[in-house]
């Protein structure tokens, strides 16, 4: 088998089923629900539904000769499946574009009656379709196709009543023409619904077994297995894998069938049933997308914030120096535990410069804690906090910043990467915001002032610094959304909001009438002006 290749370029050559379960319609939506890229160049119009054929139309085959051309001239075929033939023309039309264009991969699907009972080939056509068995790689009949490939002419075929006599025909058919085949055994009676890949030139037989699947909708599992093996024998370079893979995935979707609720008579299966389970059905948002809708989405709090008597005091420096420095022991406190949980986003990191990223982060956090003790809240603080040797009280956590790190470390424990850096973002962001827009005066001239009583803590968040580490946080945590599933999505979503609520109520605290939990006077408890 020839090179793999990461999304297979798959024609189909068939019928056109316009119930959407058989034909080109099947092939297309299972090359797609494997992996591949699907082509159809159409054989024949049938007029169906899942109760039976009512016409069949061939368009000239001089037409299907100029599908084909105007697809191999162009494109790279990676593997080719082929279908209902129709009538001994189109079978000398499809051999010689074989013959000539050599595809890598050929799987045929000997297709003679639908699952309905009525005939898609010419009975006279059936001698022709052996033709094509030297050109192909792989054949799947089904019993009844099986009978007539393993007949020698002479007779009537004669269906195989067990599955040993259905190998033993594949056995025959394999060696006789060599092509392997894969024997399919949805149409044996009982319980189970066995296939086997049968292999006369290496003499080898793969079983494949499985219980039968108790439902009705069967219309096209034979089209839609030949076509999921086409695509993954181009993506695997091995036949066993292909059809145990193509298997596994025509199974799932019998399972889920019935419940598309397509017709009377036999339905079709749910070709994307197990795709869309796992990955969703509505498109992801992009990285610009989520970061545009996020923040939009806080508008209000960060307008609220903005009109805080706290900012407002701190950028015209009004701020009396008491709650200040109550808000810096809070956020000493804060920055303390927040390092933990920016390292434990460093433990959950999928790759290394995230891990890095967090890392750092967590170090800086520890930094600035120690820089606030050390600048603003005092020596005799600054050791207590590290050794409990201080001479003076530590404050106590307030109310706000009890609950915003309660978030915080809950959603850490909670051990969800995605969700926990959502949470930890509004941290960076409103923060660098604030900070920019202070330096940039837009809440007042007094907030460039070297002489502003707070300068240099200003100064600290209009680093340039800060701001390359908040694009950076910006740039995982919307990576990760955009990968995520909705519901995943949506939990970074719900604890990006929270933590952006508690940077409302962590800046409102200070100067909030009622405190959340202690007296105005202890809350600054220990800290030294
Ligand atoms: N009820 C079932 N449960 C499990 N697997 C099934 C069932 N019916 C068919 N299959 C599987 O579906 C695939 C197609 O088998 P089948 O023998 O029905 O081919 P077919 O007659 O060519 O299909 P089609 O219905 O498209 O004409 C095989 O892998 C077979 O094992
Ligand atoms: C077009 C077409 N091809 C194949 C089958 C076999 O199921 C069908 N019913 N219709």
């Amino acid at each position: 088998m020839s090179a793999r290749v990461v999304t297979a370029r798959v024609l189909s050559i068939a019928g056109s089923d316009p119930s959407g379960g058989a034909g080109i319609q099947a092939d297309l939506k299972s090359i797609s629900a494997v992996g591949g890229y699907g082509m159809a160049a159409i054989t024949a119009l049938t007029a169906q539904n899942t109760r039976g054929v009512r016409e069949v139309h061939v368009p000239p085959a001089s037409f299907l000769a100029a599908q084909l051309d105007a697809i191999s001239d162009d494109i790279t075929i990676d593997a080719v499946k082929l279908g209902m033939l129709a009538n001994a023309e189109v079978i000398r039309t499809v051999a010689e574009w074989l013959a000539r264009t050599r595809p890598p991969i050929v799987v045929l699907d000997p297709v003679m009656v639908a699952t309905s009972g009525d005939r898609l080939l010419d009975a006279d056509a059936e001698e022709a379709i052996r033709e094509l068995l030297p050109l192909a790689d792989l054949v799947t009949p089904n019993l009844g196709e099986l009978a007539v490939l393993a007949g020698t002419g002479d007779g009537p075929p004669v269906v195989a009543a067990t599955w040993a006599e259905a190998i033993a025909q594949a056995e025959s058919v394999s060696a006789r023409y060599g092509v392997r085949v894969l024997a399919k055994g949805g149409h044996l009676p009982g319980d189970a619904a066995p296939d086997a890949l049968v292999d006369a030139g290496t003499a080898t037989i793969v079983d494949f077994g499985g219980e039968r699947i108790a439902t009705t909708a069967t219309h096209g599992t034979g089209c839609s297995l030949s076509s999921a093996i086409a695509t993954l024998a181009a993506e695997h370079g091995d036949w066993p894998a292909a059809i145990a893979e193509a298997r596994r995935w025509l199974r799932e979707s019998l399972r889920h069938g019935e419940a598309l609720g397509v017709g009377g008579g036999h339905g079709p299966i749910n070709h994307f049933a197990g795709l869309w389970e796992r990955g969703g059905t509505r498109t992801a948002p992009t990285q610009t997308e989520v970061e545009a809708e996020w923040w939009a989405g806080i508008a209000g709090v960060r307008r609220e914030i903005d009109e805080l008597p706290f900012i407002r005091g701190l950028a015209d420096g009004s701020l009396a120096r008491e709650p200040f420095l109550g808000y810096l022991a809070q956020d000493a406190l804060y920055l303390h535990d927040y390092a933990r949980v920016l390292a434990e986003a460093a433990r959950l990191a999928p790759d290394a410069p995230a891990q890095a990223f967090w890392a750092n982060s967590a170090h800086g956090s520890i930094v600035g804690e120690l820089e606030l003790h050390e600048s603003w809240l005092g020596p005799a603080a600054g050791r207590s906090a590290r050794d409990g040797q201080g001479e003076r009280e530590v404050a106590e956590p307030d109310g706000a910043t009890t609950a915003y790190l309660d978030h915080l470390l809950a959603t850490a424990a909670r051990g969800d990467y995605a969700v926990l850096v959502a949470a930890l973002l509004p941290c960076f962001w409103i923060y660098t915001d604030l900070g920019e827009r202070l330096a940039a005066g837009e809440f007042g001239a007094k907030a460039l002032d070297p002489g502003h009583p707070y300068a240099s803590w200003l100064a600290t968040y209009a680093d340039p610094a800060f701001a390359i580490a908040t694009r950076e946080a910006i740039a995982i945590t919307t990576a990760a959304a955009s990968r995520a599933t909705p519901a995943v999505r949506e939990r970074m979503h719900r604890a990006f909001v929270a933590s952006s609520r508690h940077e409302l109520a962590f800046f409102a605290a200070p100067l909030a009438t009622v405190p959340a939990r202690e007296p105005a006077g202890e809350r600054t408890a220990g800290v030294t002006a």
